[in-house]
């Protein structure tokens, strides 16, 4: 059986830093962040507009480079790999639910939750089986066939939770994932992403502006000044 104590963090930022330059002046973003989220962990991060929510989401994502210090997914040191070891990485482990959708407009539910799959080299009919469970799952059994535009701004983001999940990500990552919807359509939800996270297993890194929704989290990090407290 496993020791957990030597099982490997799904995250594990040392020392992490970025700046930009805005107008010749440079600022420092994150000055230092230190985080663990463990597997099957579900960690709110909350921090007020502008203090690098998203940027830190993007470094954890492997999405842009610039960063100092050391960032580790599920027991590989990702900033010390090329760019295309990183993509195999951040497609085989992470799993991404943003503010909009971002759902591709030309295809349907059920195809946008089985291209991710595809991608990772799944076979067609296993991809297929995947998205309707997950996508029934959420509740949206009678719109496997829709088309984004054919669906309301929470059946979009249920979509793009199925989509998210579909590889069975060990860590997903998520900006604002309910910022878009009315309040009771971002419970509800905000409450089936997690309930299906647990399920799943994956870890949730989760930025919001929202301390009700940061409440139903495992735990609560805050960005302040450029470190997590
Ligand atoms: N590519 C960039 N170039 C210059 N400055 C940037 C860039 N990306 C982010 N910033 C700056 O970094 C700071 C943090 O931005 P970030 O989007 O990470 O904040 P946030 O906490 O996610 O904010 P919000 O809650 O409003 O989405 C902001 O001051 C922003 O202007």
């Amino acid at each position: 059986m496993n020791d957990p104590a030597q099982i490997d963090p799904v995250v594990k930022l040392t020392l992490l830093t970025r700046s930009f330059e805005q107008g010749g002046v440079k600022i420092d973003v994150l000055r230092g962040v230190n985080l663990t989220v463990a597997p099957g962990e579900i960690v709110a991060l909350l921090g007020p507009s502008g203090s690098g929510k998203s940027t830190l989401l993007q470094a954890v994502g492997l999405l842009e480079g610039g960063f100092g210090g050391k960032i580790e997914i599920a027991g590989t040191e990702a900033s010390a790999l090329n760019g295309d070891d990183r993509t195999v990485l951040r497609r085989d482990r992470i799993g991404f639910v943003y503010q909009f959708h971002h759902l591709l407009p030309d295809f349907n539910a059920i195809e946008n939750v089985m291209l991710p799959q595809l991608v990772a080299g799944k076979d067609r009919e296993d991809a297929a089986v995947r998205a309707t469970a997950l996508l029934e799952a959420l509740g949206l059994g009678q719109r496997l066939d829709h088309r984004p535009s054919q669906l309301s701004g929470g059946e979009q983001q249920r979509v793009a939770v199925a989509r998210a999940l579909a590889n069975r990500p060990a860590l997903v990552l998520a900006d604002e994932p309910t910022g878009n919807l009315d309040e009771a359509t971002a419970d509800k939800v905000l409450g089936q992403f997690l309930e299906l996270v647990r399920g799943t297993g994956s870890a949730a890194l989760v930025a919001t502006h929202n301390e009700r929704l940061a409440k139903s989290m495992d735990r609560v990090v805050r960005l302040h000044e450029g470190v997590l407290q």
